[in-house]
């Protein structure tokens, strides 16, 4: 076998109701550079269909090879799809609906290319989109990759969840976000908006950042109320808890500013070729006030980072997208910036 020319990356084949395994199948037929050294891990009928539906008209048929082993992928050639089938994986289920099966499924890639990952096995994992409510109908008690893998990462360092806090990064050209929270109701999000949550999520940032871009990054904190409290008129959460948090945050030597005003600091940081972007991310305060601004700019480019973990993990910015499964009709383009983002981290080359 000739030298790999780059660490594999495992590419989980997400819920087989949605657009997971066609927008893989899409990315191995237009960019087949880019997936050079990247194999898929699912079922090898429900990667034949989506392979299938992208055959039409004037367009070829991908190949699919099923390997026995994750490095056989090196020698498949490009524009084949690589696939190390799971045991045990349900075939390909109906399109476009909530299944437990397929919930059950999803998980299981996202298990075993995390165990692979941990063990040093491969670089990373870049996963397809899974349904939350399918993964909590299989009986999983984890609303989505984030929370699975900081398990799976707490449990090989034989350590408790809390020791393992990882942190939601959505970054696309133009801006980056980080936030406190993730998946909670906006209630327990508010409740989460804590001087320690605060902290800690400057602190994981910085750290990520420094790591891939080479340089201390310019961190914005936004507040949570409207106005970022306005002096306490309009909520106390930035006095009690979020300028403390920075405060300690740049004693720590963290080039870190906040509370800024939410309505405006996406917009000061946001970066193009005209305007370089005041900060380089903005810590967010829950799962909406932050993915909004970046999906708002486009669902093409943006990808999905674990920050916090020992491991490699990308992934696109968008869902299952039940509405359109099936039809060959679902963008690969975020998937495959995912998998540039997922190979320079994992090269120590930068650039989340
Ligand atoms: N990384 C992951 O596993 C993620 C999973 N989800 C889950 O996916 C499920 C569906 O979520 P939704 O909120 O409906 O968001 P969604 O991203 O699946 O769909 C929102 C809209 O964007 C469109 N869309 C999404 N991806 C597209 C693509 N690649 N090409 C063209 N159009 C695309 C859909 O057709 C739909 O109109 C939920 O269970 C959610 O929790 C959502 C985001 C990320
Ligand atoms: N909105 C992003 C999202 O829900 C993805 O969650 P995860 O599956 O990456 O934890």
């Amino acid at each position: 076998m000739t030298a790999p020319l780059a660490p594999l990356l495992a590419i989980t084949q997400g819920d087989p109701a949605g657009i997971g395994p066609e927008i893989v199948a899409k990315a191995f037929r237009d960019a087949p550079e880019q997936m050079q050294g990247c194999f898929v891990v699912g079922e090898v009928q429900t990667m034949r269909r989506a392979a299938q539906i992208l055959q039409g008209p004037g367009r070829c048929a991908l190949p699919v090879a099923e390997i026995a082993d994750p490095q056989e992928a090196w020698q498949v050639p490009p524009r084949c799809m690589p696939v190390f089938p799971l045991p045990g994986l349900p075939g390909p289920l109906p399109f476009g609906q909530v299944q437990a099966e397929a919930g059950r499924a999803a998980a299981e890639c996202v298990r075993w290319a995390a165990r692979q990952a941990l063990q040093g096995e491969i670089a990373g994992l870049v996963t397809a989109p899974l349904n939350k409510e399918a993964l909590h109908l299989a009986g999983l008690a984890f609303p989505g990759h984030t929370e699975l893998l900081q398990a799976e990462a707490a449990e090989h360092a034989g350590v408790p969840l809390a020791h393992m806090p990882v942190r939601m990064m959505l970054a696309n050209d133009a801006l980056r976000t980080v936030l406190v929270s993730i998946h909670v109701s906006l209630r327990d999000a508010i409740a989460a908006v804590t001087q320690e949550q605060v902290l800690e999520t400057i602190r994981i940032t910085h750290e990520a950042l420094l790591r891939a871009l080479g340089r201390p990054p310019r961190i914005a904190v936004a507040g949570l109320n409207p106005h970022a409290g306005e002096a306490g008129l309009m909520g106390r959460e930035e006095l009690e808890h979020i300028a403390p948090a920075v405060a300690a945050a740049q004693a720590l030597g963290i080039q870190v500013i906040g509370p800024e005003p939410p309505d405006t600091v996406f917009m000061r940081a946001r970066h193009s070729a005209e305007r370089p972007g005041a900060f380089d991310v903005v810590v967010a305060m829950y799962h909406d006030q932050g993915l909004i601004p970046v999906k708002y700019l486009g669902l093409d480019e943006g990808v999905n980072v674990t920050l916090g973990l020992p491991l490699v993990r990308t992934s696109p910015d968008h869902g299952t997208a039940f509405d359109i499964a099936g039809q060959g009709l679902a963008d690969a383009a975020s998937l495959i910036a995912a998998v540039q983002m997922a190979r320079r981290l994992a090269a120590g080359q930068g650039q989340a």
